[in-house]
């Protein structure tokens, strides 16, 4: 699971205490130095990178001089505004000596709920992905209001690795993975080298944030882990803050790996999708209607066959106008579609000399 060059594309969050020295308030610079040769790093083995950064909050409190107590929701924006243009500078001047140019990407919680929006992020990303550009994503908190606000870079990362379809999304935390119970509060708990299903039991062990510089703590991990593995992308959790965090990794530091659920159903339906049809089967009006709704297709239903298919082979299941609804796996060869299209399923072992199949296609063989 350690092999990060293995994977065509990386999201990798960077969590604000990792980025920001707790005492002085400034930016890690020689840890920055060291990311930078990391992404350089993967991008030589061709490995497209986008970064979500937290740190804008910590970078801009620290030069208003605005303490370490919880602010109010204006004073974070205010203090967002003043350190998120240190921040996208920061990246720029790590990244340019490796001859990588960096782009600022500010999002909302919007942005992913609003279709419109979401293809028009997902389009930038990818646009951005094919100049070789590395984005430096956060969410726009001067405008992000309490209700819209994701609130938290876990879950915003996630929703990045979702819209750019990343093979792993790393979180650089303070902690090298997903313990039993808080570290900091229970120094018996014990570390999860890999997680392949989040449970009720593994969400009661999560707890909040440790640092007043941080936000989601591991509940918003667990969270941004279910989007992330729901989507076919494996998510880890691991100690950012010593050098190279990520040629650590890659080379088995410790970390928790939360594996991507692969639904077979679903992949077996892109598979259909993606076969060549041999044939076509053009549906009457009913059987539209039933396919919609989830039904398989019965040889009534059948208006007209065309091509010359075997059994088994993918046809393309059309509507009487000639509209391509999908494709499927036909249980019957081109000539026996012929003879039992239109007929009642009874009447298939008088017309074919043997049983038979009820349908033609099975619902979990197409894909609509
Ligand atoms: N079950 C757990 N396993 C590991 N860490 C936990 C757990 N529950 C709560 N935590 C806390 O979560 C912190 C990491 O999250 P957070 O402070 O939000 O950092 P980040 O800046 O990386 O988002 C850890 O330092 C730890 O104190
Ligand atoms: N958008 C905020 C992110 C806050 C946040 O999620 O922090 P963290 O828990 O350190 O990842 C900022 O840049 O300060």
């Amino acid at each position: 699971m350690a092999s990060l060059t293995a994977a065509g594309r990386i999201v990798v969050k960077i969590g604000s205490a990792i980025l920001v020295d707790r005492e002085t308030g400034a930016l890690r610079a020689g840890w920055l130095t060291s990311l930078a040769e990391d992404i350089a790093w993967l991008k030589a083995r061709q490995v497209d990178v986008v970064l979500v950064s937290s740190g804008s909050i910590a970078l801009g409190r620290g030069v208003l001089g605005l303490g370490a107590q919880d602010l109010p929701l204006e004073q974070s924006q205010a203090a967002a505004a003043v350190g998120q243009i240190r921040l996208a500078r920061a990246y720029e001047e790590v990244l340019a000596p490796h001859g990588i140019t960096t782009a600022q990407v500010l999002v909302t919680l919007e942005d992913s709920t609003d279709r419109r929006r979401y293809l028009n992020s997902r389009a930038t990303l990818e646009q951005l992905l094919s100049l070789g550009v590395v984005a430096i994503v956060n969410e726009n908190d001067t405008i992000a209001t309490d209700e819209i606000r994701f609130g938290d870079n876990d879950r915003l990362a996630a929703q990045i690795a979702v819209t750019v379809g990343a093979d792993q999304l790393i979180l650089l935390s303070d902690v090298d993975g997903f313990y039993s119970a808080n570290p900091a509060d229970d120094p018996t708990a014990t570390r999860f080298d890999t997680i392949d299903r989040i449970t009720g039991e593994i969400e009661q062990m999560a707890g909040d944030a440790g640092s007043g510089l941080s936000k989601g703590g591991m509940k918003t991990k667990l969270m941004a882990a279910k989007t992330a593995t729901a989507a076919g992308c494996d998510m880890a959790i691991t100690e950012g803050s010593p050098l190279n965090p990520l040629r650590r990794l890659h080379d088995g530091a410790a970390a928790t790996w939360f594996t991507a659920q692969t639904d077979p159903q679903a992949a077996r339906k892109r598979w259909i999708a993606a076969m060549k049809p041999r044939g076509t089967i053009t549906l009457d009006a009913g059987a539209v209607t039933a396919l919609r709704s989830g039904k398989s297709l019965l040889p009534a239903g059948v208006a007209a066959v065309s091509g010359g298919f075997q059994r088994g082979d993918a046809v393309a299941i059309a509507d009487g106008a000639g509209h391509v609804l999908g494709h499927g796996l036909c249980r019957y060869t081109a000539e026996e579609a012929q003879i039992i299209k239109g007929r009642k399923s009874q009447e298939i072992e008088g017309l074919l000399g043997y049983p038979g199949r009820a349908a033609l296609i099975h619902r979990d063989d197409m894909a609509l």
